[in-house]
């Protein structure tokens, strides 16, 4: 008996079927802050799985003064705005047009700039109501995997769609876990005038949204996220017992990065706030789909360590002085 063919989102679907009669030799993520960090599992995704199609990613200002020459006609360029109004990210669209490419802008705001020029625009939830399948992370997996499914020989399609499906209870079950843990970092690390992110591979977008997002954006803590292969090569010697590092492990391919660093880190080190997604129960994840699905889970564990830290503090993540206030 054949299983049940599990489907994208209709508006992933929909983009899907537009590029099945194109050629697609490029994909460029383009995006600022929290939009562009939420990419980085998924230019992971396509360095391990697809073959014949190149990947890079931007910040949306740096695509368009650095104007990459392959950009073109067999380019797709991914861009994300959460609000849709940055302006780097909506000026992005009509510079890819206008280079010819095909583009998909991801937003939470249908009806925002972003997606008045853009050949696709897919709408994902946020928020504490919304179904994890129909998040941002989720699309954009659908749509890269789906991508190299209809380019190239791959069978894992299937197994990401089916993943994903269970990705909520996979969250349920990772908070729960985690609630105590949250709120004791939240105790602990509320003096703290600077705390380091940590990680490789596709947790690195994990890291580094946690540094300038959450830490330096809505808690005005000093932040910088170290990619775990770089430590070694200067960030290391400022390690002592009393600097606080949050060191994420994933399950890719780079988690020897991540191991060699945390190993060092605990010889001088005793601030040391450790994530292991080995500790995640994913007995739902496709077993060849566990490596992409972790940094997925870090980053909403996360999330809940963010609003206990910020309970801890008084200050609210919604807080800001220039973002949105000033000109800039
Ligand atoms: N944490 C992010 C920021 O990094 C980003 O600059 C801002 C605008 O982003 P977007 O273009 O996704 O609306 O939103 C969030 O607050």
């Amino acid at each position: 008996m054949m299983a049940t063919q599990l489907t994208a989102d209709k508006q992933v679907q929909e983009v899907l079927d537009a590029l099945k009669g194109k050629t697609i030799k490029n994909v460029f993520f383009v995006a600022c802050g929290g939009s562009s960090a939420l990419m980085y599992p998924s230019k992971y995704l396509l360095d391990r799985e697809a073959k014949t199609i190149e990947s890079d990613l931007y910040s949306s200002n740096e695509f368009i003064h650095r104007n990459p020459v392959k950009l073109g006609k067999d380019s797709l360029v991914i861009l994300c705005s959460h609000a849709g109004k940055t302006p780097e990210t909506v000026k992005s669209v009509s510079f890819a047009k206008s280079k010819g490419a095909t583009t998909v802008a991801l937003t939470h705001e249908l009806g925002s700039p972003l997606t008045a020029d853009a050949d696709f625009v897919l709408r994902y939830e946020w928020g504490k109501e919304a179904n994890a399948f129909n998040t941002n992370y989720s699309f954009m997996y659908q749509l890269v995997m789906g991508l190299v499914s209809i380019y190239e020989e791959n069978d894992n399609y299937q197994k990401m769609l089916s993943s994903l499906d269970q990705l909520q209870t996979v969250y349920d079950r990772a908070l729960e876990q985690f609630k105590d843990k949250a709120e004791q970092f939240g105790h602990d690390y509320k003096d703290e005038k600077i705390i380091y992110t940590m990680g490789s591979g596709a947790n690195y977008g994990i890291a580094y949204s946690f540094a300038i997002c959450i830490l330096m954006e809505m808690q005005w803590i000093h932040s910088h996220a170290i990619h775990a292969g770089e430590y070694f090569h200067g960030p290391f010697e400022i390690l002592d017992k009393d600097v606080p590092f949050i060191i994420l492990l994933g399950l890719d391919e780079t988690r020897p990065l991540e191991e060699r660093a945390l190993k060092f880190s605990k010889r001088f080190g005793e601030k040391l706030v450790v994530l292991d997604a080995k500790d995640f129960d994913l007995k739902e994840i496709d077993e060849s789909m566990k490596k992409y699905i972790a940094p997925l889970v870090l980053n909403h564990v996360l999330r809940l360590y963010a609003e206990k830290l910020a309970d801890e503090r008084n200050h609210p993540l919604s807080e800001r002085r220039y973002m949105w206030k000033l000109e800039y």
